[in-house]
């Protein structure tokens, strides 16, 4: 049944019951229907709870049937307007999560108790629509505009202590939401209902609303940079100010249909279950997540106490993992040490403010230099900057002082998994966890492979990302794994771009209103361009070890732009030093402004290489760098490195700034149509056969000549993951 009734004294308690999570589906909102019908017409019943099964209210409508016909049967907001218009009071008993649809139907309850632990929230705009079964309408009337539009445009997860503060819920108890619901209903029978009828009250509103509004108009335009459900969010909101509740309603329905009509709503419920599916991984051993037991980790150590490795030491902490934190001398550790505590009382103080006791949420950390120390961890992370032979000097130590058992991880962004883990005595045991930085703030976890690597060794390292809230993703081991290997074509273009007569801020300006976070200028800037110099320098490419009389833009036979190498010979590492491709108001400035000093060196560049000035447009600018991009995607997947295009998409969409609401890279290159890529790509190729990079990879070839299936049909096209390299 998919939600049942059973009697409490006088009050009937409706339970919705659609594992795992209570998706008002078809069947959930027929369920409703027929047990609030009963309930309103049984004499014995004189007040009705309404909850969800296993400690989760809900989590909403079904996103399944989005775009099916299942949606138009018994509508949401029909059973929302019954409830609400019931003559017996209706307590909303709300444990673990209220989410989307699963708030507004509390919503339309006349009151609510939320245990301490539930979370409450519209986050409809994450998956590119608006709430749309009177969320816009009631919650403005409930908690004023302000704070509703802060609800509705963030779509954000809200404790219950935050929800009692803002008027969302009535009341939040430490112990059973039910209980507590059943005493508030046995208490308000017999009340006068009518101000607990939210669609009846008056929003409070001001001349000063439609300047307010107007103002999160264009603040919200600036920061979701081509997303529509947030401003369609706002819209509908400044219909509950502007117009009677039915007709605001109305608005929030056309508002739903023409967002959906944009494609972005698809693509983003795409990306949200793409990020499901990569918790089940696969190998190429054929074997799967669910064929593998992980081992818990009950302790943990972190080897260097550097950005990221501070950022990891706090997602453990925060996980209730305790932590050894590891560094090489005293004055490191101390530097490290007053970092994490910094941030740990942070963390401590947003605990205490949701009503928890810090210490039963956060583990301790303890701070060494002693290796030996680490006997008795179940997994250490290395977190030590990119250097093979440091690496591989600390697998050797930790290979004899950690337990037989104990699982070593290194967080790297691109070096040989194998290669570390060859100097091991425990080679299966070895595996990559690479971190995005800040690692106590950013979502994706890019866990890699080695050839030894055993399925405990991945499952456990898949469970741990689970267990620190990563959106975690397997891969294989190649040098810069899935997400970084990418980027070598697309910044490839970039630079090629300025060489013929773009600056950085026009590819970046194109690149930010095609939806990235950051163009790609602005992101090497941040990163530091001294990374990609010393990294290029160590393979020969630029420095003292490239081969006298090299041209100056050519290695290796094929094209390549020296222009990055030459701003690290000036100095211009990017922020850190205050200039790189752009200027900064100081080293560690945020701001980027352009440079005269490199238009200036672009334009004697280009003069000096003769180099024919064609700048792109917006259009070209966005079609050459997402085509290499993806164009990459496709080999990544021809060599078995990432299982199937979805992991690759949900890669881009957390750890890259990829706007969420284009899928991902290879969710966008099928959205505009394999064959297009395929022929832009081939054509390019075709006029510049020293840029290997865009020759279309086979597999796009291969999709593309049976007219570019849908991307879930290409794993067909792919086969078995079977590791090339
Ligand atoms: C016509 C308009 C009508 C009405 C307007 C209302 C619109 C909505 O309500 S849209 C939905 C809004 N709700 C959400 O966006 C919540 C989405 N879910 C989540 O954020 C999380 O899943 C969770 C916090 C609810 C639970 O997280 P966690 O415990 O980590 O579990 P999983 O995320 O792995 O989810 C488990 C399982 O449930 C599936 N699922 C979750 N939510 C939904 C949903 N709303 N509809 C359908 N399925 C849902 C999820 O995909 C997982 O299943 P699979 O492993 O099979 O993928």
């Amino acid at each position: 049944m998919a939600a049942t009734r059973r009697l409490v004294n006088t009050v009937a308690v409706i339970t919705i019951n659609h594992p795992p999570v209570n998706a008002l589906s078809s069947s959930v909102r027929h369920a409703l229907v027929e047990e609030f019908g009963k309930a309103s017409k049984d004499p014995t019943v004189e007040a009705i709870v309404l909850n969800g099964s296993n400690g989760k209210f809900s989590a909403g409508a079904d996103i399944r049937e989005f775009g099916t016909s299942a949606i138009k049967t018994v509508s949401l907001e029909d059973i929302n307007g019954t409830i609400e218009a019931s003559q017996k009071p209706v307590v909303a008993a709300i444990e673990g999560i209220a989410l989307g649809g699963g708030l507004e139907l509390a919503l339309a309850c006349h009151y609510r108790v939320a245990d301490i632990q539930s979370r409450v929230g519209l986050p409809e705009v994450l998956i590119g629509i608006l709430p749309a079964a009177g969320g816009t309408q009631r919650l403005p009337r409930l908690i004023g505009i302000p704070a509703a539009l802060d609800v509705i445009v963030r779509g954000r997860h809200i404790p219950a202590t935050e929800a009692l503060n803002l008027g969302i819920v009535d009341e939040v108890v430490q112990g059973s939401a039910v209980d507590a619901a059943i005493q508030l209903a046995q208490k308000v029978i017999g009340l006068p209902l009518n101000k607990r009828r939210l669609s009846t009250l008056r929003i409070s509103s001001n001349l000063n609303m439609e300047d307010f509004l107007d103002t999160t108009v264009e603040k919200t335009k600036k920061q979701f940079r081509g997303a529509q459900a947030p401003m369609a969010c706002i819209e509908a909101v400044r219909a509950s100010v502007l117009l009677p509740y039915h007709r605001g309603v109305e608005k929030e329905r056309q508002l739903f249909l023409s967002l959906w009509a944009t494609g972005q709503p698809q693509a983003q419920q795409y990306a949200f279950f793409s990020e499901r599916e990569a918790a089940k991984w696969s190998h190429p051993s054929g074997a799967r997540w669910y064929s593998e037991e992980p081992k818990l980790v009950r302790t943990a150590a972190v080897i260097g106490l550097g950005t990221m490795g501070r950022g990891i030491v706090i997602s453990l902490s925060k996980a209730n993992i305790p932590v050894i934190a590891i560094e090489q001398d005293a004055y490191q550790l101390e530097m490290g040490k007053k970092a994490v505590n910094s941030l740990l009382e942070r963390e401590a103080e947003k605990l205490k403010q949701q009503g928890f006791s810090p210490g039963s949420k956060l583990a301790s950390v303890h701070f060494t230099l002693a290796f030996g120390e680490l006997q008795d961890v179940d997994l250490v992370i290395e977190a030590v900057y990119e250097n093979m032979e440091l690496k591989k000097e600390i697998f050797r130590k930790l290979s004899s002082v950690c337990k037989s058992n104990a699982f070593l991880c290194t967080n790297t962004s691109g070096l040989n998994i194998d290669e570390i883990a060859s100097v091991t005595d425990r080679p299966n045991q070895v595996i990559g966890t690479h971190f995005f930085s800040p690692a106590n703030i950013m979502k994706l976890l890019e866990v890699v492979r080695g050839q030894q690597t055993s399925l405990t060794t991945i499952a456990t390292a898949m469970n741990l990302g689970k267990i620190l809230g990563k959106v975690t993703v397997l891969v294989g081991n190649c040098p810069l794994f899935v997400g970084n290997r990418m980027l070598g074509p697309y910044l490839e273009q970039a630079s090629y771009l300025l060489e013929e007569g773009c600056y950085p801020e026009t590819v970046d300006r194109a690149m930010e209103e095609f939806g990235f976070a950051m163009g790609p200028f602005r992101m090497m800037d941040l990163a530091g361009l001294d990374v990609g110099w010393r990294s290029r320098t160590e393979k020969g490419l630029t420095g003292a070890n490239v081969p006298q009389g090299t041209p100056a833009r050519k290695r290796l036979g094929n094209r390549y732009s020296p222009l990055a190498d030459l701003l690290c010979e000036s100095g211009r590492f990017g922020q850190k030093t205050g200039k790189g491709w752009y200027q900064y108001e100081k080293p560690g400035g945020r701001t980027a402004r352009p440079d005269p000093w490199v238009k200036d060196f672009l334009q004697k560049y280009r003069k000096t290489h003769q180099i024919k000035q064609q700048p792109s447009n917006q259009e070209q600018i966005v079609e050459r760098c997402v085509y290499a991009l993806a164009n990459e995607g496709f080999r990544i997947l021809e060599d078995g490195i990432a299982s199937c295009p979805e992991d690759i998409d949900v890669i881009y969409n957390n750890g890259y700034g990829w706007p969420k609401y284009r899928g991902g890279p290879m969710y966008y290159a099928s959205f505009v149509g394999l064959p297009k890529v395929f022929n832009t790509l081939e054509k390019y190729y075709k006029a510049n056969a020293d840029v290997p990079s865009m020759k279309p990879a086979f597999l796009l070839k291969k999709l593309a000549a049976v007219g570019g299936p849908p991307i879930k049909e290409w794993r067909l096209q792919v086969g078995k993951p079977v590791n090339k390299l």
